[in-house]
């Protein structure tokens, strides 16, 4: 006890509680700056949601965009674009525009007023851009065409020369067809021919596919064929693709449902729109059909699609030719032979040629290796007929002797 109260007086116990309490207080000092630190941490995330909530706020209260589509884009600061109300309309461009973007069918949002274009939409949120595609200049010519020759040379003479030299025509006084009508089975270079004959001709190339506007867009058939021959002739020259055709002209027995009394109107706007207009006229229509024995006859009527050219399965020499393209920029090795490839693949259409030469660089890559060599190619070609054809590969030895069948 004297000891205690020494100690009491020298001042000893109340220096060490003093320690003991400024250390306590040290410790609250950096809970308290942890929890400050965690409710700064907080409050930061509350203000990021506020704004966000603010911005949907603002986004909710603003005044409606106006669609459009974009016919065409006049200079850096104007475009000629038919908004989705209906008028065509010259709108300013939005500084902040990626202008790159703009090319006739992209769909845009226009300010309420309908006077400035402020946003590109996304393609998928756009009818138009689906129900046709429109491309300035294909980049395909005739030197990615293998085979077709003849093909070709008639094409040219129907599009090509009175595109090129309409007064030829007119000496002769002779009219050039409006429509081409090509046919023959799938993937045999239809779409690739009329491709090649717009990029030659510096054409504007309108592809219409006509099955979709058979099925997706019900009740505007009609008002999309307008608007393509409109897009057609103001982008002229243009070459209009209508693939498929037989979707929307097919002989019909009667006209009875909604649906089929709506293929009818499409196709009767688009007879009106062909013989409406003059065939030395630059717009150029090509339609394809793999059924030509199902056509409407009247499709086929003179000044219609009058000049019908077949697109037929490549022979062995057009096999040969379009695998010479499918590898021009192709390390080949020493081993693989183009012709006997061309000799096994009978039936094969260009489309599957392509296929077989893609697959056959695919297992090339599998395997680590930069050269396609001849055992890459059976593989493909099996491959390719297993997966499109019933059983029609004989393997005998080492060849393959390959009977493709078009289905
Ligand atoms: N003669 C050919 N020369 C080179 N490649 C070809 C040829 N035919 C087809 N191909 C290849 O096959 C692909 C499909 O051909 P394309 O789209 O022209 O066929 P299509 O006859 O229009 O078929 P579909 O009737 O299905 O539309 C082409 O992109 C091309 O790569």
């Amino acid at each position: 006890m004297a000891s205690r109260m020494a100690l009491e007086d020298s001042g000893f116990i109340k220096d060490v509680s003093n320690i003991n309490y400024e250390k306590n207080l040290e410790n609250r000092v950096r809970e308290l700056e942890i929890e400050l630190s965690m409710l700064k941490e907080i409050i930061a995330k509350y203000r990021e949601e506020l704004e966000y909530y603010k911005s949907q706020v603002e986004k909710l209260m603003a005044p409606p965009l106006i669609e459009a589509t974009v016919i065409e884009v006049l200079d850096d600061e104007r475009a000629l674009v038919k908004s989705s109300s209906g008028p065509t309309l010259i709108v300013r461009i939005l500084e902040t525009i990626d202008k790159s973007k703009l090319k006739p069918g992209t769909s845009v949002a226009l300010n309420q007023r309908g006077s400035t274009i402020v946003e590109i939409l996304p393609r998928s949120e756009d009818p138009y851009v689906q129900a046709f595609e429109v491309i300035e200049k294909p980049n395909i010519s005739y030197d990615d065409i293998g085979g077709l020759e003849q093909q070709i040379q008639e094409l040219r003479e129907a599009i090509e020369l009175p595109l090129k030299n309409p007064h030829i025509f007119k000496i002769l006084g002779i009219e050039p067809p409006k429509g081409v009508l090509l046919y023959g089975p799938p993937g045999c270079g239809k779409t690739l021919l009329a491709k090649a004959i717009a990029h030659e001709t510096n054409a504007t190339f309108i592809r219409l596919v006509a099955s979709e506007l058979a099925q997706k867009f019900i009740g505007e058939g009609a008002r999309i064929v307008r608007e393509v021959f409109e897009l057609a002739r103001k982008k002229a020259p243009s070459i209009i693709l209508i693939d498929e055709i037989d979707a929307i002209a097919a002989r019909r027995i009667d006209v009875g449902t909604s649906g089929e009394r709506e293929i009818h109107r499409t196709l009767t706007q688009l007879l009106a729109e062909m013989d409406g207009f003059n065939p030395l006229d630059n717009v150029k229509i090509i339609a394809t059909t793999n059924r030509l024995d199902i056509l409407d006859p009247a499709i086929l009527r003179p000044g219609r699609f009058d000049k019908i050219i077949e697109i037929p399965l490549p022979n062995t020499r057009g096999r040969y030719e379009i695998l010479k393209i499918h590898t021009r920029k192709m390390p080949l090795a020493e081993d693989v032979d183009l012709v006997k490839i061309a000799q096994i693949t009978e039936g094969a259409t260009g489309a599957d040629l392509k296929a077989i030469c893609v697959e056959a660089a695919l297992k090339a890559l599998r395997e680590n290796r930069f050269i396609v060599s001849m055992e890459d190619f059976n593989y493909a070609i099996k491959k390719v007929i297993k997966n499109r054809y019933r059983p029609y590969a004989q393997i005998l030895s080492n060849n393959i002797t390959a009977v493709m069948m078009y289905q």
